[in-house]
């Protein structure tokens, strides 16, 4: 599918955006996991969360509202899944892979996951090393790095302690969800924190959960219990429409309920320092997590510094703030994001390509870009995706400023992420 999008001048309007893909994928799996019903409200219905669905789906849990934002899933217990008869497909989502990957080793059974050509060349030995140290047992292309990977269940791990090379949440949550199977305590430690909402989540469930800074520990064999979770709307999405707001002049929205969990917030302290119009309207706590409305409007945007411990608190908006920069006046420095070439696409790559395509000048780095603002985006293009849902709609908010149309080939990855981008996008440059 091919998405056009010209200037039609400032954005107005009310918007909710969908709910949190990262916290929707873990309530399915501890709502699976936990004895008795989880009512989920606000769930994600993009494809990514829905790949999760048809996992537990296959590992015979009973789950109502499929496809709807308001799900009842009924778990089974820590022990209860039973072996799926057929491949497990992770689609495009790395979350799933990753986490599922620590669930399935603690299984008493066989599986075999499997998913796309983007997800089969994403690495997953960051998982599968310290999982096997575990007692988990891994076989597959390049010592278990590249789906599809089979999994001998054996129903019981170790616990270990385990330092982390890289601030990545699937990594810490891998180890920890495995450690529910494991006899004693496992304990994680990571360089830089990474987002915390698998530990949030399953304290929540009743598990023993110690934070210490960068460490977090896990006590195996919890007794984990049915919840209500009340999934607050994704900054990750969000910040889509924030620079929108921000780089189209005569703009005012306000987005409503967005989930401001402190390792999620990192694209909020970029744009402050960017000097963004905008502000946190009615600060709430709800679930234990922090959220707020965000009134946003066009913005005179600074470059800046993006980099160090930030980085993992802000990962997937990386793509977006590129195109925030080449609006920004001065230098905008992005570097220490090396993870970002190992995404759904190598997005310095895909981001330096696009933005080129549209007359920006970029400069790639290794582990970042550098761009110097302001500059003109000039459409009249068509833009790839990359099949990679972040990557075509940064390019879409770009076209909102372009001097001719911008066509995103393949925009249907979108899907993956915010299914209704397109619409809500629409409603607001009426
Ligand atoms: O745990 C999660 O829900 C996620 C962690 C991040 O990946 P890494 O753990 O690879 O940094 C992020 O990019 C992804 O979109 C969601
Ligand atoms: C990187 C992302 O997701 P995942 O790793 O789950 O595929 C993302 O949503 O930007």
């Amino acid at each position: 599918m091919r998405l056009r999008v010209e200037a039609k001048g400032g954005l107005q309007g009310r918007i909710k955006v969908p709910g949190d893909k990262s916290i929707s994928h873990r309530s399915v799996m501890l709502g699976s996991l936990a004895e008795g019903k989880t009512e989920i409200e606000g769930f994600l219905t993009g494809e990514d969360c829905l790949s999760t669905v048809k996992a537990f789906q296959d590992m015979g849990v009973k789950i109502e509202g499929v496809g709807t934002d308001q799900m009842v899933v009924h778990g089974v217990g820590l022990r209860g899944l039973k072996e799926p008869k057929d491949l497990l497909d992770f689609g495009n989502s790395g979350t799933t892979t990753r986490l599922m990957l620590g669930i399935l080793a603690g299984q008493k059974f066989y599986s075999v996951a499997t998913g796309d050509d983007s997800l089969k060349s994403r690495p997953m030995a960051r998982v599968t090393k310290p999982l096997s140290t575990m007692g988990g047992e891994f076989y597959g292309r390049d010592n278990a790095n590249l789906l599809p990977i089979t999994v001998v269940g054996k129903g019981e791990l170790n616990s270990i302690s385990y330092d982390s090379p890289v601030a990545s949440a699937q990594v810490k949550s891998a180890v920890l969800l495995a450690g529910l199977y494991g006899e004693g305590v496992t304990e994680v430690r990571e360089p830089a924190k990474s987002r915390d909402h698998t530990e949030r989540m399953l304290e929540y469930f009743g598990a023993n959960i110690e934070v210490d800074g960068l460490a977090v520990k896990v006590e195996g064999n919890p007794k984990l219990t049915g919840k209500k979770v009340v999934v607050p709307g994704d900054i990750s999405s969000a910040a889509f429409l924030m620079v929108a707001a921000m780089i189209t002049e005569g703009s005012e929205i306000i987005i409503e309920n967005v989930g401001l969990n402190p390792t999620r917030d990192g694209v909020i302290e970029a744009l402050r320092k960017m000097k963004g119009n905008f502000e946190l309207l009615n600060q709430r706590d709800v679930n234990g997590e922090p959220i707020a409305d965000i009134k946003v409007k066009s913005s005179q945007l600074k470059g800046t510094v993006i980099d160090g411990d930030l980085i993992p608190l802000l990962i997937d908006e990386i793509p977006i703030l590129a195109v925030a920069a080449s609006q920004a006046e001065g230098k905008t420095i992005i570097k220490d994001a090396e993870e970002l070439r190992v995404k759904e696409t190598d997005r310095i790559d895909a981001m330096v390509k696009e933005l080129t395509r549209l007359g920006v000048e970029v400069k790639e780095r290794e582990d970042g870009m550098e761009i110097v603002g302001k500059q003109q985006i000039t459409g009249g293009v068509t833009c790839q995706s990359y099949h990679d849902h972040r990557i075509a709609m940064s390019m879409a908010v770009a076209g909102l400023i372009a001097e001719g149309a911008v066509e995103v080939e393949g925009a249907e990855c979108i899907n993956i992420s915010f299914p209704n981008f397109k619409e809500l996008l629409d409603s607001l440059s009426k």
